[in-house]
Formats: C-alpha cells, structure tokens, sequence
C-alpha cells in the first residue's frame, strides 16, 4: 500500500467540544460553552455540579487522547503518512492555538478535520465549521494563510455503524445474563442521545435527513443485524437538556420515559448512547449516574451499552473517510460508502451544503462547501 495519500492535505486535525481537567477550570469551561446561547445561571451551576463531583476533570480529553493513539497506529499500519494534530472548540489544547502552532513550525497549509460527531446539526456539525472559519480568520490577521476541509458526518459510514451495532450485541449480551432471558414484553433498549433545541432540530433538516431521522435510520439497521432472539423493542430518547424550560427541546428524557415504562411493567432496559463516541460527561454522569439511580429506584435492571470509543472498525473507518474526502478533493470519485440511504451523502458529494444547520445568527463558515451539494432530501 505505497499510494495510500491525503494529498493535497498537510495535516490530519481531530477535532473536540475540550472539557475542564481541574476544578478551577470548570468555571471558565462552562463559560466558553454557553456564551451568547442564553443558558439560565441555574443550569450552569447545576452543570459545574457535575463536573465538581467527578474532581473538575471532564473525561472527554483522555478519550481523545486515547482515539490519537489509535488512529496515529492506524495511520502508520496503513501507511498514510501524515502529521496528526488535536484541537478543541471549548478547552485547551484549543483549535486555533494548534493550527497556528502547526502552520508556523512546518508552513502546513491544508488541513482536513475530523470531529468526534457524528451526526448533523448545528451543535454537532455546522458549529465546528463555523469554527474552521473562526481559526481561518484569527490566523489570516497575523499574516498566516490556511484552510479546512472535514470528513462527512459518518452516523451511517460502516465503520462507525459496525462498531455501533458490537456494541449494541454486548450489551444485550450482558444483559441476558443478568435475566435469563430476553423478554420483549418487559425489556426495552433505549438509544440515548443528546437532546437539541427543536428549532435546532428543524435547521438539521433542510437538507438532510436531520438529527432525529440519522438517529433513527442507524437505529433500524442496527436492529435489522441483530439475530432474532437479541431483537426487543426499543425507542430513541434524551438525555442533557439544557436552556430555558420555556424552550422547546427534543423529548423524551430517559429518566421520564424509564418512569413511563416502569408503571407499565417493564423491568429492564439496555441503555445505548448510541450519540456519543466516548464517555464523555454526558454518558459518565446523565447515563452512569444519574439514569442509573433512576433505574435502581424503579427497580429496573439497567445495563449501559459501552460507547464506540476506540473499537476498531470506528478508528478503521475514521481513515477510511479521511482517505474518501482526500480524493474527493482530488477531483476522483470515491465509493461512498453508507449502510443507510439518507443524510449527507444523500446529497451526492457527502458535504455539508452551504446553508445546512444554520444557527440563530448567519456566520461564516469554512469551507464554503460547493452550491450543487445542497439539494433537499
Ligand atoms: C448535539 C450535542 C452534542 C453531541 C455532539 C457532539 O459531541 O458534539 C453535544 C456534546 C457535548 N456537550 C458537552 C458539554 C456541554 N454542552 C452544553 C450545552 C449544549 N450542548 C448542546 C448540544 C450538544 N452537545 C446544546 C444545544 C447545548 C446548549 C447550548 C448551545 O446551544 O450551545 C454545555 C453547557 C451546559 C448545559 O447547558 O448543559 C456543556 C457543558 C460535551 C463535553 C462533555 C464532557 O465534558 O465530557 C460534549 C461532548
Ligand atoms: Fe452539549
């Protein structure tokens, strides 16, 4: 495998929400997040609240520390030489602070993102464009010129569906042990993700299938791959609302639809996160903590499927996309790979149309991705 190339980049970057790693950090971390979004203060302390019980230190960086491990080796099993850098929207090591880092010890000009989300949204796609735009423009001030691109979100892409769906037959795996025996009249699985704004839901869908819908088509083919005796019956809920309690949020919360379920005698539930890569705070403390008390106070067995973190296929498949957005640049016509139809693949390229997942105020982005990728769905 000599030709395995990312040309015309000169730089890998993945790219993260960043976390807090000490109690004083905390603090400053939240502030980053919620500026100019209009969270209540009651939330934010209530947010801090977790961060504090777990020592002010957020998992989510030593994940991403571990997912630079596992993709630098696959890089390097593979053959594509490449540098690897790592740079956040919300905490240290910052994303603008390693591009300018990078670009001034080695004159790298391209670089070619991948961000630890994967479906569409404002949050979880058009936000880090606007941040690519952000780091374009604060660099160009000080003379230095770069560019971005990103890998389509890959809710579909086999890799992460795969790594996905083993971890969806483990925990159901586990499961069973715990029971006996799978009973689809008194278990459930629950696919969690993060709640969003409906507004936010109702951008996401103009030109692709949107959040809730990739949810949802990943969830039926994960189900369509499980043998007979693993398939239960199973919805998709909520978890980490936050704004207003006047503003309308996708629903239900896992807690309300275990109380829900627990009055018409259901006696357990497979939890998957099936929207976070790694354990972040999210999972360690809406899921593992706080879901889970509400389950042992319903008196539900409570299994927690584990994320997709560095499982093989998902890193495997990280590449893989980066490999399919380098050509595309190139001008060749990659297989594009999907195990569901809709999304943005839907719209023929795999990127992000120029208008898609508009946030309340119209900011630039980078990159302008091409007009002709932005047919409806
Ligand atoms: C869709 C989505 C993802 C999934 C996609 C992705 O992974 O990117 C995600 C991930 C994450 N969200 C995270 C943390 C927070 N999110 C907040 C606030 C918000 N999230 C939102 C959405 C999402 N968020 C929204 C619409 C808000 C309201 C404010 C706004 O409109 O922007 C707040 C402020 C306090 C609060 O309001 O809860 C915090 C602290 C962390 C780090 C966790 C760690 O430390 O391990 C991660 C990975
Ligand atoms: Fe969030």
């Amino acid at each position: 495998m000599s030709n395995v190339s990312l040309e015309p980049f000169d730089a890998l970057i993945l790219v993260s929400f960043g976390g807090p790693e000490k109690p004083e950090d905390v603090l400053p971390f939240l502030q980053n997040v919620t500026r100019g979004r209009g969270i209540p203060d009651e939330r934010l302390v209530e947010v801090g609240e977790h961060y504090y019980n777990f020592g002010g230190r957020s998992p989510i960086n030593e994940q991403n520390r571990n997912l630079l491990d596992a993709l630098n080796q696959e890089l390097q099993r593979r053959d594509v030489r490449i540098p690897l850098l790592w740079g956040n929207r919300n905490w240290d090591p910052y994303l603008t602070d390693e591009v300018r880092k990078h670009a001034e010890q080695t004159g790298a000009t391209r670089f070619l993102a991948i961000t630890t989300s994967a479906y569409s949204s404002y949050s979880s796609c058009r936000q880090y464009r606007e941040d690519f735009g952000g780091t374009v423009r604060a660099l160009a001030d000080d003379g230095i010129e770069v560019s971005f691109d990103k890998v389509r979100q890959y809710y579909n892409h086999p890799g992460f569906a795969d790594a996905e769906l083993q971890c969806v037959r483990r925990a159901l795996s586990e499961f069973q042990q715990n029971v006996g025996e799978l009973d689809p009249g008194t278990h459930r699985v629950l696919y969690v993700t993060h709640s969003i704004p409906t507004t936010m839901q109702d951008a996401s869908q103009r030109y692709t299938a949107g959040y809730q819908a990739e949810h949802e088509q990943l969830i039926q083919w994960i189900e369509g791959q499980l043998p007979e005796e693993q398939r239960l019956p199973s919805e998709l809920v909520y978890c980490s609302r936050s704004g207003s309690p006047h503003t309308p949020w996708l629903e239900p919360d896992v807690n309300d639809r275990m109380r829900e379920l627990a009055a018409e005698g259901i006696d357990g539930v497979v939890v998957v996160p099936l929207g976070f890569v790694s354990d972040h705070m999210e999972v360690k403390y809406d899921l593992d903590t706080e879901a889970a008390a509400t389950a042992e106070e319903l008196q539900l067995r409570f299994v927690r499927a584990d994320t997709v973190g560095t499982s093989a296929s998902f890193v495997s498949g990280l590449v893989d996309l980066a490999l399919e957005r380098a050509a595309q640049v190139r001008g060749e016509s990659p297989e594009l790979p999907a195990v569901t139809s809709g999304g943005p693949l839907a719209a023929g390229s795999g990127a992000c149309s120029l208008n898609c997942c508009l946030g309340a105020t119209l900011k630039p982005t980078a990159p302008q991705w091409p007009a002709e990728a932005s047919a409806t769905v």
